[in-house]
């Protein structure tokens, strides 16, 4: 568990104190992979920062299960991030050492020195980031997921419990992220470690997320399971994040539908929900007809969801609403 108490963070800025983060807790638990979500500036990296104390808090405590980071002397400390991995945006290679040896390196600084059993640790790293053909190339002949793939295997070097990611797919293009994303999820399921991810991108936490904060202006205004942040947005910083991740029929724009006759409805489907038939025998019983304005199916993670922006009509909308209801079916009205 990571565990933030009261914690805050100003920086000194000529002489003044500004706030980056104002106080807040929060607690990630082990085995999950915990969004943080917010525009530039909001403070997702000082508070992904301060998980590994690379900044101090002005005041608070963070603890590592019984740990509490904030009270251990350097020495006790850099022992402590021997169990924490970071990647970064830009990923940080070395750009004159190999592949291998960018891997290596943790296992050298953190005392390894028998060459057969570090070769063998980077293999076995290489192998499970799909590098292995590229042991020996440098960084410059290597495409930015690649690249990505050594700061993985070079973070689970030291077989770290909690892999910090900072914006670690900004710098790649759609397909790439997509890859890295999955390759992330493949660690966290297999490895167990506890993965941290800071994002401006609403599809990452989608894609990889169970939990999530939304940082605004220094503080945390929302956090929950993803799939309810996603379907259910109750900020309007985070409703924004939310519709950027959505074509805007499925958002709900209001102004889309204004001379569209009928009620006009969002229904939202989460897990087995989402397959079965529900709204045919709803209509079917209730005798209503509705014809769709918009729609998406697709995963929250490992979680299926489906989002139907609908036009409804007839007499018996209000009870085909409650039928929908009583079936698990979240529904909301954006217009009548
Ligand atoms: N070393 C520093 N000295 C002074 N101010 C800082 C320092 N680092 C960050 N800040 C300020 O703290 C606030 C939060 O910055 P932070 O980098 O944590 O945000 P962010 O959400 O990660 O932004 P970005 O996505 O642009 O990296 C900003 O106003 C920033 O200018």
């Amino acid at each position: 568990m990571i565990r933030f108490v009261d914690v805050h963070k100003s920086y000194r800025v000529d002489g003044k104190d500004i706030p980056a983060l104002h106080p807040f807790s929060l607690d990630i638990s082990d085995g999950e992979v915990f969004g943080i979500i917010g525009h530039s500036g909001a403070g997702k990296s000082t508070l992904i920062r301060l998980i590994n104390l690379l900044e101090r808090p002005s005041g608070g405590r963070i603890l590592l299960g019984d740990t509490e980071l904030t009270a251990l002397s350097e020495a006790s400390l850099r022992e402590q991030r021997r169990h924490i991995g970071m990647i970064f945006q830009h990923f940080n290679l070395l750009a004159s050492q190999t592949v291998a040896d960018n891997v290596a390196f943790p296992l050298r600084l953190a005392g390894a020195r028998e060459p057969a059993t570090i070769r063998a640790r980077v293999d076995e790293l290489l192998a499970r980031v799909g590098l292995t053909e590229h042991a020996d190339k440098y960084p410059s002949q290597l495409s930015g997921g690649q690249k990505q793939r050594v700061g993985i295997a070079r973070a689970l070097a030291n077989r770290p419990s909690i892999l910090l990611c900072d914006e670690a797919t900004s710098a790649l293009d759609p397909q790439t992220t997509a890859s890295v994303l999955e390759l992330l999820a493949e660690i966290n399921r297999e490895l167990k470690l506890t993965i941290v991810l800071i994002t401006h991108e609403m599809d990452v936490v989608r894609r990889v997320c169970d939990r999530v904060a939304v940082l605004d202006a220094g503080r945390i205004v929302e956090h929950g399971a993803v799939a309810d942040v996603f379907l259910h947005p109750q900020h309007a910083t985070t409703r924004r994040f939310v519709n950027e991740a959505l074509p805007e029929e499925v958002a709900g724009e209001q102004s889309l539908y204004q001379h569209v006759p009928g009620r006009i409805l969002r229904l939202s489907f989460r897990g087995e929900a989402t397959w079965s038939p529900t709204l045919g025998r709803v209509t079917r019983e209730t005798g209503v007809d509705f014809n769709i304005l918009a729609g998406r199916v697709d995963r929250i993670k490992d979680l299926p969801y489906g989002q139907l922006t609908l036009a409804m009509h007839g007499s018996g909308v209000d009870a085909a609403l409650q039928a929908l209801r009583q079936a698990g079916i979240e529904v909301e009205e954006l217009a009548r």
